[in-house]
């Protein structure tokens, strides 16, 4: 056993004996070498009695580590992620005939990856009003599929010309280099169709008690298709198996003073204890014709009206295993929503449109333009023309013919006579739907869960100046008068109880020459 002989530790925990676990399947060392495979000479591995550049384990070293880093993910920079599969436990063959749904009990293997925006790596998993995230990839015989969700079943714009805006307003200052309250809240009062998603930010909603228990929406309205070509309008969920959780302000405040690797800690820990992370997959199907209703079912800041669909069980993903290495598998992972396989169309709308760009350019920038050859992105069966590239290049299609078409052999597509001929065009409005936003604050929250959001909300904009709070107060009448009245109560009360500055308490200074 690893455990210590000496003491008993009661708090130990799977991430902290990683190193032993290491250990206990490795009784015996090997031999070091450097990068080229040299073996390293025991007196190198002390650079202070060696010339310096005859020192090749130095220079090996020091050369590699002062180029480890590549660019994080411009979004959801922090997160982890684990191996598993995804098994099909319900025939939902009448509504897509993509390979991997075909069989009840039929599993396809996955690499999924759980992620909080606006934090860095280093930075508090516990932060609020931050998005997660839960992403999966589907390594099926038809290539990749990859659903990328958060955990709000909506999202903050339609229009994506707010992509740069929103990350910006939530973002540090570019003067003070401090997220900006001030900015958050300028944002949602020029932009309120962003409330509705930001309610359920602020609400039990946007803080689960670990990423086991965030559920998770991909949020666009897909089209399906099955072999005889009808096509139904859909939108994925993925339910945790534990059910959502939440963490209380107070709660997340103590976990976050001595560990800000909650979320990745407990996510590693209940793997190795076999406590498998467990989604239900599922899809509410729109029942009507889609070209005969007034409700846009396409549009990512709404939620579907009771009675417009029905809620069809898919199957489950179980990740039951934990990665090798972070930085190769999760760091290099590259999930994007436009991976989607026969059966499953694009969805329509410039949201999706701009996303098929981003992630790709996005992607060539972090991984390189050969993302898709890195061992964790590799699809089971990949064959085409492109060639060369910055490594990894794998076989680079060997001695095939580097063009399409040829006459000598080369790979050719295929024909699927029932996919949709032509891709969905959908008129988008600039309409704001400040209802729905009514709707969550009066019929998903009960009176504490309201007042835990307006706490939150009024906690994040406390420091915010008088005039920007009243007009943020007036968009709040508009969505409902309680909000309103709620969060100017709050607000006031909480500036009266709480002055920041005088939450740092003085200390004694210490003497700067403690020996003198
Ligand atoms: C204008 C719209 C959007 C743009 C431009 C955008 C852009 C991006 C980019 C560039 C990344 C990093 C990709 C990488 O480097 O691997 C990313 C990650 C992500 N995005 Fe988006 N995004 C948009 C909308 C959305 C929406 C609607 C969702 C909701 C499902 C979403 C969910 C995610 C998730 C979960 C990740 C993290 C993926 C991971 O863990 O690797 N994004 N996004």
């Amino acid at each position: 056993s690893h455990r210590s002989d000496i003491l008993t530790i009661n708090n130990e925990d799977n991430a902290t004996s990683q190193l032993f676990d290491y250990r206990d399947s490795h009784p015996d060392a090997q031999l070091l070498t450097i990068s080229t495979g040299q073996p390293v000479y025991v007196s190198d591995t002390n650079s202070l009695d060696t010339n310096l550049l005859s020192n090749s384990f130095l220079i090996d070293s020091i050369f590699h580590a002062v180029n480890a880093r590549i660019p994080a993910r411009e979004v959801f920079p922090k997160g982890t992620g684990g191996f598993g599969y995804f098994e099909v436990t319900n025939n939902v063959t009448k509504y897509t005939k993509a390979k991997l749904f075909e069989q009840i009990g039929k599993q396809t293997p996955v690499v999924a990856r759980v992620a909080t925006s606006q934090i860095l790596s280093g930075g508090n998993d516990l932060r609020t009003l931050a998005a997660r995230g839960l992403s999966v990839k589907f390594y099926t015989e038809e290539g990749n599929l990859d659903l990328l969700g958060i955990g709000t079943p909506v999202y903050f714009y339609r229009d994506p010309l707010l992509f740069r805006e929103l990350f910006h307003a939530l973002s540090r200052n570019p003067k003070t280099d401090v997220t900006d309250p001030t900015a958050s809240m300028d944002f949602i009062i020029l932009n309120p169709i962003a409330l509705h998603t930001f309610l359920w930010a602020f609400s039990d909603f946007g803080l689960p008690r670990g990423y086991r228990h965030l559920n998770s929406f991909p949020i666009h309205t897909f089209q399906l298709y099955n072999k005889d070509g009808e096509s139904s309008f859909v939108r994925f969920k993925f339910l945790s198996s534990l059910g959502y959780k939440s963490f209380s302000l107070k709660e997340a405040a103590a976990i976050s003073g001595f560990d800000t690797d909650f979320f990745n800690r407990d996510f590693y820990n209940a793997i190795e204890q076999k406590k498998y992370p467990t989604w239900n997959l599922e899809m509410d199907v729109w029942l009507g014709c889609i070209d005969q209703t007034d409700f846009d079912l396409f549009d990512p800041t709404r939620i579907w009206p009771n009675g417009t669909y029905e809620t069809v069980p898919i199957g489950r993903v179980v990740l039951n295993q934990t990665v090798t290495n972070h930085f190769a598998q999760i760091e290099q992972a590259a999930f994007n929503p436009v991976n989607l396989v026969p059966g499953i169309r694009h969805p329509p709308g410039k949201l999706f449109q701009i996303r098929v760009l981003a992630y790709t350019l996005a992607q060539r920038n972090r991984l390189g333009v050969n993302s898709d050859k890195i061992e964790v992105n590799c699809p089971l069966y990949a064959n085409n023309y492109n060639r060369d590239g910055q490594p990894p290049i794998g076989e680079n299609g060997e001695d095939a013919p580097s063009y399409y078409p040829n006459s000598f052999n080369g790979p050719e597509p295929y024909d699927d006579p029932a996919r949709p001929k032509k891709d969905l065009v959908i008129k988008e409005e600039s309409v704001v739907h400040l209802e729905d936003s009514r709707r969550f604050y009066n019929e998903v929250l009960c009176d504490t869960q309201k007042q835990r959001l307006v706490d939150l909300m009024a906690m994040t904009f406390i420091r915010v100046n008088g005039t920007l709070q009243e007009r943020f107060i007036e968009l709040l009448q508009k969505v409902d008068s309680d909000l309103a009245k709620r969060y100017r109560r709050t607000l006031e009360r909480l500036n009266r109880t709480i002055n920041l500055p005088d939450l740092v308490e003085e200390v004694n200074p210490l003497n700067p020459n403690p020996f003198q």
